[in-house]
């Protein structure tokens, strides 16, 4: 197995409590991994150190063997970008000028955008299906049209691996399919490495290879989504009874309420 990305014993706090402590993780290349977990479980912080946006406090991320403490910011761009849950809205410029700064890891700083860069573009809006909308500015985009630009932008960086937070959190449901299948299409087709944090565990179970699902800043389950997504696992990990059906070989939950917890204040009536 080729190893894209691995993470030894992150530890990350914003204040003197930790909110991720003691995760690790080792991502295949060319396998798409989803995070999952409770809200304020840590996933963004752990995708934010993943990506170097924060260093640990303690730990190490390696990216192809190389600690990505000591690596200059321009070779992790080469291989690796990541797509927030939400982007800058006020950028007034137009998508083919936001996708063409994907290049610029990939410039000297003498070099203009042009010839070969200006392919790895239009393939870029290509295959986001921007190209339409290309001179658009981007404030004139509705919040799926600007995530897809954005995605368009990761895409002329020519990553090896893909990090996404959340990103079909604002999309109506036929344009978080069509933004899954766009990542399914780059992972099979390109053999991107995609890391992404989920929140609708379905989607987590269609479309990732393996899962892992986090509780209070480490990882509590792992494996493939039939492996992870049982009952006692909704049951442990999110406070909820579930019921898991089997859609061929890919498990569908349905949410049925909350854990009872043995009351401690007594009836509210
Ligand atoms: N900038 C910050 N300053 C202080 N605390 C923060 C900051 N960002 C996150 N936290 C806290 O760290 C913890 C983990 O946050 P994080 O965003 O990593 O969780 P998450 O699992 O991604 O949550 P969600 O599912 O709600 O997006 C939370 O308790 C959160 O309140």
């Amino acid at each position: 197995m080729s190893v894209a990305l691995q993470a030894f014993d992150l530890k990350y706090g914003y204040r003197a409590e930790p909110v991720v402590d003691g995760f690790d993780l080792t991502v295949a290349a060319g396998e798409w991994l989803g995070i999952v977990g409770p809200n304020g479980s840590g996933k963004s912080t752990v995708l934010r150190m993943l990506a170097r946006l924060v260093a640990p406090h303690r730990g190490a991320v390696m990216m192809d063997g190389q600690n990505l403490a000591g690596m200059n910011t321009k070779d992790i761009a080469k291989r690796m970008t990541m797509l927030a849950q939400t982007q800058e809205s006020s950028l007034d410029i137009t998508v083919r000028e936001l996708v063409r700064r994907g290049r610029n890891p990939h410039l000297k700083w003498y070099e203009e955008c042009r010839g070969q860069h200006e392919e790895v573009v239009n393939w870029a809006l290509r295959v986001t299906g921007m190209e339409l909308l290309q001179h658009r500015s981007l404030l004139e985009l509705s919040g799926g049209e600007r995530q897809r630009a954005w995605l368009a932008m990761c895409m002329a960086q020519s990553p090896k691996t893909l990090l996404l937070d959340e990103p079909t959190t604002y999309l109506d449901i036929a344009h978080q399919l069509e933004l899954m299948e766009l990542i399914r299409r780059l992972n099979r087709e390109q053999g991107i490495t995609v890391i992404m944090v989920l929140h609708d565990l379905n989607q987590a179970a269609r479309y990732c290879d393996r899962i892992v699902a986090v509780k209070e800043g480490a990882v509590v389950r792992e494996g493939k989504p039939s492996e992870v997504f049982q009952i006692e696992f909704f049951r442990e990990v999110f406070g909820i009874e579930a019921k898991v059906h089997d859609d061929d070989g890919v498990p569908v939950y349905l949410p049925c309420g909350v854990v009872k917890q043995p009351s401690r204040v007594g009836n509210v009536s």
